[in-house]
């Protein structure tokens, strides 16, 4: 690697919207000196008025930038994923040399992130795929950052990954992911828990607000009272401050104003998708996925509650909210177990190395699923590496059969009374599925070879049968 430090800037940023301008702004905090391009003077303004008090520039000029930075030349992106991402790194490339490093921390797909790393080796420049999570808040003053690809290019940025990203009892939440595309596969991870968590806060407040007919204030303490126990998490403390907010439009809560079609830009989507081609069942996280598509069907679902009616109000028994913090915890081990499963699985199928303790730890902090409940995965993973899933730790175990009696209570009421609640459900009959030594898809492989010929295996002998079902032999 060439190394001149005689330019001013060490580290430069492609992209000074939300999460570049923080993150850059965060690591002129830390000491560094940071330089910015962004095609927006606007951003540009904001970026420099920001970061006063630093030693920092923006530029709109992506030569004059690239000059800029010491060599070897670190230039992370944060644009919108996809094509924008190809269009920079081509502006970029005849301006870089051979040994310096770009890493795109958007959002990319992990099969973009594999592509252009093999496109730039070729070149001799450095690419790797870093995830961040964390939001505007985490990039400001301390986000979780999932770097992988090459480890060489790693050591050149880790002491400022490591200083810039958030602490967990000191532990930096950044480490060293593994080869090739893993960072981005595993940030791709993390947004589809964070869809299935999303999805499971959604349904506690639907049953709250339809099934028991709690108000925004009622609604806003049970979730607080969670986020004083084991179910405390970055995502069930924002969602009850959502509760209180006030409309300054209305003066209204503004909740009640917000259309109920949930958006999306494809992260969860996506982690569906993959778990679909590498077939590992994440059926919480892909309910999740549904249901924001569900949402979307506004006309569709109106209509139909004008045909068939709304639901009823839920017939409770014992202390249901002890039992929903029950089911609420049950659930969200699934989703989180889930996640786990699809990553143990990809690592195996795409070479990725992963280490799952490690992963379960830099998400302690800062990210957006960070959350009590990940200590107990941490240790999870740290106490056995090759724990082939979740729910075989003992001590998860054991909670989880303490959650069972509340969430069947929980979801037969839900069902009962005509609640959707499709991520409560799966999670369910994900588990008692999994814990079925034999299921019936004995039938499934007798129906498909009795329409198809696709065969079947015996469970008295080895090989590959076929049956002419056909034939009467009775
Ligand atoms: N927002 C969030 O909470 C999170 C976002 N991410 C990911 O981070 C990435 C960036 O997101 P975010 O910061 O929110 O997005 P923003 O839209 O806020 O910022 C993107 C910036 O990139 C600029 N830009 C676009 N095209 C170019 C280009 N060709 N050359 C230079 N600059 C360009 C945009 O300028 P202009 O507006 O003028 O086009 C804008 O300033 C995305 O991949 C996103 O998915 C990841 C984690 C969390
Ligand atoms: O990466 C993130 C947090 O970690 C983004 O906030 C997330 O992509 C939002 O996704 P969507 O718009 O699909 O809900």
């Amino acid at each position: 690697m060439n190394n001149d430090k005689t330019a001013p800037y060490a580290f430069g940023m492609v992209g000074l919207g939300t999460m570049g301008r923080n993150l850059l702004l965060n690591m002129a905090d830390n000491g560094f000196a940071v330089t910015g391009y962004d095609k927006s003077e606007k951003m540009i303004q904001i970026f420099e008025e920001d970061g006063k008090a630093h030693n920092l520039k923006g530029f709109s000029d992506i030569k004059e930038f690239v000059q800029s930075l010491q060599t070897p030349r670190t230039v992370i992106l944060l644009v919108p994923a996809g094509p924008i991402v190809d269009s920079v790194i081509l502006e970029l490339e005849p301006l870089l040399d051979k040994g310096d490093i770009i890493i795109d921390s958007g959002n990319s797909h992990f099969t973009d992130t594999s592509r252009r790393s093999l496109e730039l080796k070729d070149k001799g420049l450095h690419f790797f795929g870093m995830g961040i999570s964390g939001g505007e808040e985490g990039a400001r003053f301390g986000p979780s950052l999932m770097p992988g690809g090459d480890k060489k290019a790693y050591a050149v940025v880790k002491d400022m990954l490591e200083a810039v990203s958030a602490k967990v009892n000191g532990d930096p939440c950044v480490t060293y992911i593994g080869p090739g595309a893993s960072g981005h596969f595993v940030k791709m991870t993390h947004n589809g828990i964070e869809y299935a968590i999303m999805e499971l806060l959604a349904e506690t407040y639907e049953i709250l607000k339809n099934g028991l007919n709690y108000d925004n204030q009622q609604i806003q303490k049970v979730f607080d009272d969670w986020n004083k126990g084991r179910l405390q998490s970055f995502l069930m403390e924002i969602t009850k401050d959502v509760f209180l907010f006030k409309d300054v439009k209305t003066g209204n809560l503004l909740v009640d104003e917000i259309k109920d079609e949930a958006k999306s830009k494809g992260t969860g989507k996506w982690t569906s998708q993959v778990a679909m081609d590498i077939e590992v069942p994440i059926p919480t996280i892909d309910a999740a996925v549904s249901t924001r598509n569900l949402s979307k069907l506004k006309t569709l679902r109106v209509a139909l509650g004008e045909a068939f009616g709304p639901s009823s109000p839920i017939k409770t028994e014992g202390d249901f909210i002890a039992h929903l913090e029950e089911t609420f915890y049950f659930a969200m081990v699934a989703a989180y177990a889930q996640g786990m499963h699809l990553l143990t699985q990809a690592s195996i199928e795409y070479k990725y190395e992963l280490n799952l303790a490690e992963i379960a730890k830099i998400w302690r902090g800062g990210c957006i699923i960070r959350a009590e409940f990940l200590e107990d995965i941490y240790q999870a993973y740290s106490k056995n590496p090759e724990l082939a899933h979740l729910y075989a730790d003992p001590a998860i175990q054991a909670k989880i059969k303490q959650s069972l009696k509340g969430t069947r209570t929980v979801v037969s009421a839900a069902v009962e009374a005509g609640i959707g609640i499709p991520a409560f459900a799966s999670a369910l009959t994900y588990f008692d599925t999994l814990k079925t030594g034999r299921m019936p898809s004995n039938l499934t492989q007798a129906q498909r070879d009795f329409f198809g010929a696709h065969t079947f295996e015996r469970i008295d002998s080895e090989g590959i049968f076929h049956a002419d079902w056909n034939q009467k032999n009775d």
